[in-house]
């Protein structure tokens, strides 16, 4: 099983990290991958870099083994959609193995918008993880989808949408950046060491 968990990550935060541990220990995947878009599709551009992106998540995981930082978004050109970013892992591990696809509930909200979002689900499980300030319709297009049993995920490469209480972080990125450009601390919000990446970079001041 993998599990993956894609943002923009301008800048990773706590919001992010405990999400991808928590659907890792919650569902059992050794293998949590987080994906870094290089030109997100549905909304305004990163202000860091896709190396700079890169480089504050690799040092955000660091000392945690069960969390991958996976580069391909930012090896391909034009928009990142997550159908080609499944498609391309789905040839790496062939069609039986299960894939995790984990968003929060704001991008969900979104998600009959993406780019063959149908097909998405054909490739991988969702995962929608709680967000403070959003919530999931009790009743929807995903209804039918919604699984129960965890175990079904072992035995099913894709197709089922799971909901899933984290622990509830009201960390934002836009937050981060705005209290960078407004000169205050937002430190215990995000790791230090991503701290100290955006303060030699000087990141975020002018945004
Ligand atoms: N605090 C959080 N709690 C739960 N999920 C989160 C949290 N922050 C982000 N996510 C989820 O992580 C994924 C990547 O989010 P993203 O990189 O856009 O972070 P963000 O904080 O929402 O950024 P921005 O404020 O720039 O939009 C999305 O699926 C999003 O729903
Ligand atoms: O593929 C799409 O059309 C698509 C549209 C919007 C968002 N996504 C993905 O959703 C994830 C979270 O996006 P964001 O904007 O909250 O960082 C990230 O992996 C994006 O690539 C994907």
């Amino acid at each position: 099983m993998i599990g993956i968990l894609g943002g923009t990550f301008d800048p990773i935060h706590f919001g992010h990290l405990r999400t991808a541990l928590e659907v890792a220990e919650h569902f059992g995947i050794p293998d949590m991958r987080l994906i870094p878009g290089k030109v997100p599709p549905h909304r305004p551009q990163p202000v860091a870099t896709p190396e700079q992106r890169l480089t504050m998540l690799q040092a955000a995981i660091a000392s945690e083994p069960c969390l991958q930082a996976d580069d391909r978004e930012l090896r391909r050109d034009g928009y990142s959609y997550s159908f080609d970013t499944l498609t391309s892992i789905r040839a790496e591990v062939g069609g039986k193995r299960p894939l995790l696809f984990t968003l929060g509930f704001d991008a969900f909200q979104h998600f009959q918008s993406w780019h063959r979002w149908q097909e998405i689900l054909q490739l991988a499980h969702l995962v929608v993880v709680h967000r403070p300030g959003y919530s999931l319709p009790p009743e929807g297009w995903h209804t039918p989808f919604l699984g129960t049993n965890p175990d079904d995920l072992h035995t099913t490469p894709a197709g089922n949408i799971y909901s899933l209480a984290v622990t509830a972080l009201d960390i934002s990125a836009t937050d981060l950046r705005t209290r960078l450009k407004a000169g205050k601390n937002p430190r215990y919000l995000l790791p230090d060491t991503v701290l100290g990446y955006i303060q030699t970079h000087q990141l975020y001041c002018e945004t």
